[in-house]
Formats: C-alpha cells, structure tokens, sequence
C-alpha cells in the first residue's frame, strides 16, 4: 500500500473570516476522500521556520474532530502573521538592530524533516508572492485566495470580503442615524489597503453621499462644496466612506508605523480628510475608524460557503499533485490556474467601472469633480 501523503496547511497574512471554512473543508476532503495526514502549521511560515515554534501550540496533526463546526468562527484555529515572509525574514543583529534575511532554504529542509508531500498556503497577495516564491524553489505548494481586501487578481472574489462589506455596511447604517440626529458630517474609514473594493461595496449599499477610493484621488475642496450644496439643498449630514489608501489629488497615502518585513500600516486618512473639511466648513465632523472589527466575527454564509468549495477545491488539487496553483471563483465556478497570474497585477477599481458609474448615476460623489 502507498503511504498516505503528508500535507501542510497554513494561513498567511491577516486574518479574515472563512479562514477556518477552508481549513474544515480541506481537512476533510483531505483524510475521508484522499487518505492524506493533515499537518496545521502555526502561525504562516513560523511553524517551518522553527520546527520547536509553539504560540501556543506549535504545529500538530489535525483530525476530523479538531475541525468539527470550525466554519462558523472568524479567525483561524491555526494562528497566522502578516510579518515573516521566509524570504525577507526579520532577525535582531548584534548591535539589536532589525535587518531581513532569507531564510527560505530553512523552511524547505524542516518540510522534509517532518516528511510533508505538499502545502496548502491559505493568503492574500502577499501570501502568494511566497507561495509563488517557494514553489519556484521546488516546494509542492498549492494556494487559497483570501483577504478582505479583495485585491487578489485572477479570482472574481477572495473570501472575508462579503463579510467585511456586511459589517462595513452595517456601521454606515448606525452612524448614518447619528449624522441625521445631529446634522453631522460622518467619516468612516474601511481596510482595504490599496483597493477601494470595501469601501465602493459598503458605501454603496448604506447609500454614502462620498466615496473616497485610492483609485479616485479626491479634492478636499471638492468634498466641501458638495457638503455645502447638500446644506443648502436642506440636507444637513453627509455620509463620507473613506478607504484606508484614499489619497489627495497629487498627494500619497497616509502612513502611520513602518516596520521591517511587514508592510507600511496605512493610518489616519479618514483624519485626514476630517482636518482638510475643519478649514473649509462649519458642520459638526466626525471620524470613525472600523479597523480590526471588519477583519473578525462569524463569516458571512457566502463566505463559509466559498471558503468551504476553496478548502475542497484545493484538496483536490494536492491529490492530483496540481502545484503552483491556485484555486479562484470565475463566475460562479471554481476554477484553478496558475498562482503566478494571480500575483501578476493587483485587483483594483477601475474608475470607469460599472458599479462606479452607478453609485455616481445616483449622485455618489467620489471627490474628483470640482
Ligand atoms: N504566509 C506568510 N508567512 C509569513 N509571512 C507572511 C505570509 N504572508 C504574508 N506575510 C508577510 O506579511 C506581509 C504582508 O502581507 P499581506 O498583509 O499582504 O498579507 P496577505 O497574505 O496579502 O493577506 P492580507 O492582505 O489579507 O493581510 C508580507 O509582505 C509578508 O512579510
Ligand atoms: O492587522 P494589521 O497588521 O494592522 O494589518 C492591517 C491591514 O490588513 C488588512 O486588514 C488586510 O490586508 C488591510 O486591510 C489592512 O491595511
Ligand atoms: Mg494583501
């Protein structure tokens, strides 16, 4: 008889929810259908980095029973990082200062210490990019797209952005009530790095009187002459959805902290704007940053439901020894294709796209026009 295959799975970049959806659904698909041995590796690469890595429990060998109802968690149950890409890993030197280094050939020989045949690497575009990376090197790897940010090319939806928009959504309703109690005008920022996909869904649905994308630099006093027509049209709040990656005509991104092996934090651009609009008009302002809250939670059932066909899907694709793809939603199907064209150029907002044009036929207003 052939010995069972061996496979890794990990969960790379920040969490989303649906991650435990993939895990459960691959899992299983994994032992009942393919006879595999499932290893859960801890935090991203952390557990190959270092085979004693325990935080806190280390790498271990999951059962059926360990993912019973995992689907319905945020988060993941197998830990994750947004810092500690093998190629660029972070060590301190002896004057204690922070410099990378590669450390992928590390990795490949603890793989083959615990006799792992494959990996299931669950990630954003970054996660990807290491995939990619580990694959060229020869690692059997295959991949899961997932992120809130929905930035990931080659798939028509990564799973945690439904449940990102719904929550999104939900607080421009709230503080949609707050705004017209008070005659206010409300900022709210979203995640979405350099995508405006978050902020487009959400302001859509909850019905923004702006929207503020990275794909659309805006005006600051564009944005205070339209609070200044709403006014005096007698509509005295305005709802501003504003992108984490928003950025002034000319103008960059706003930037908190830079850490090295991680990317830059993207802070305050909903304050930003909030400071600009203080010099230009005398509404009460507000700001109100979701952050984190957008990223946990019970995933939405179109995200379970995607994150489960995912974990199946790329089951599969370790048994048919299919490596260096990725499993993608292509209207409506999951399909696979190369890990390579999904990395190739980021999902963006194309300005001119349908949705853009909709919210704007109903008078959303992007900041872009004087
Ligand atoms: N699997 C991983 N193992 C270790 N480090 C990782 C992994 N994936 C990402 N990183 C680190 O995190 C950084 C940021 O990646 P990024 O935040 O883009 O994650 P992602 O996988 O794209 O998911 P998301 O965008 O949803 O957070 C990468 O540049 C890298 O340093
Ligand atoms: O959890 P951290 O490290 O603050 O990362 C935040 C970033 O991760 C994401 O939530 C997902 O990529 C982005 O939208 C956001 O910019
Ligand atoms: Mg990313």
């Amino acid at each position: 008889m052939l010995d069972a295959m061996k496979v890794g799975i990990l969960t790379g970049g920040g969490d989303c929810p649906g991650l435990n959806a993939v895990i459960r659904a691959a899992v299983k698909t994994g032992i009942a259908r393919h006879g595999f041995e499932m290893l859960g590796i801890e935090d991203a690469f952390h557990g190959l980095v270092d085979l004693g890595y325990q935080s806190p429990h280390g790498n271990r060998w999951l059962t059926e029973m360990d993912v019973r109802g995992i689907q319905t968690r945020g988060g993941t149950i197998l830990g994750t990082s947004n810092r500690g890409d093998p190629f660029h890993y972070v060590v301190k030197s002896e004057s204690g200062k922070e410099i990378e280094t590669d450390i992928s050939d590390r990795v490949l020989e603890n793989m083959h210490r615990i006799g792992l045949d494959a990996i299931i690497s669950i990630g954003g575009d970054g996660s990807m990019r290491i995939a990619q990376r580990f694959f060229e090197k020869g690692m059997p790897i295959v991949g899961v797209p997932k992120t809130i940010d929905n930035d990931l090319g080659a798939t028509d939806q990564t799973f945690g952005f439904d449940t990102a928009v719904c929550i999104a959504t939900e607080a421009i309703d709230r503080l949609s009530d707050t705004a017209a109690s008070h005659d206010r005008v409300m900022l709210v920022e979203v995640m979405g790095r350099d995508a405006g996909w978050i902020a487009l869904h959400a302001g859509l649905a909850g019905g923004a009187d702006a929207i503020l994308i990275p794909e659309i630099p805006y005006r600051i006093d564009a944005i205070a002459k339209m609070i200044a027509q709403r006014s005096a049209a007698k509509q005295k709040y305005s709802i501003i959805v504003v992108s984490e990656g928003a950025k002034p005509l000319g103008g960059d991104r706003s930037i908190g902290e830079t850490r090295a092996g991680a990317m830059p934090r993207l802070m305050g651009a909903g304050s930003r704007v909030a400071e600009g609009l203080r010099e230009l008009v005398s509404a009460d302002i507000r700001v109100t940053v979701l952050g984190h809250i957008q990223r946990g939670g019970p995933p939405s059932s179109f995200d379970r439901n995607l994150a489960t066909r995912y974990g199946r899907a790329a089951a599969d694709l370790v048994a048919t020894k299919q490596f260096g793809r990725m499993v993608a939603l292509r209207d409506g199907q999951i399909v696979t294709l190369p890990i390579a064209d999904a990395i190739a150029k980021p999902k963006l907002v194309d300005p001119k796209s349908e949705m853009v044009e909709t919210a704007r036929a109903l008078g959303t207003f992007f900041g872009d026009e004087p």
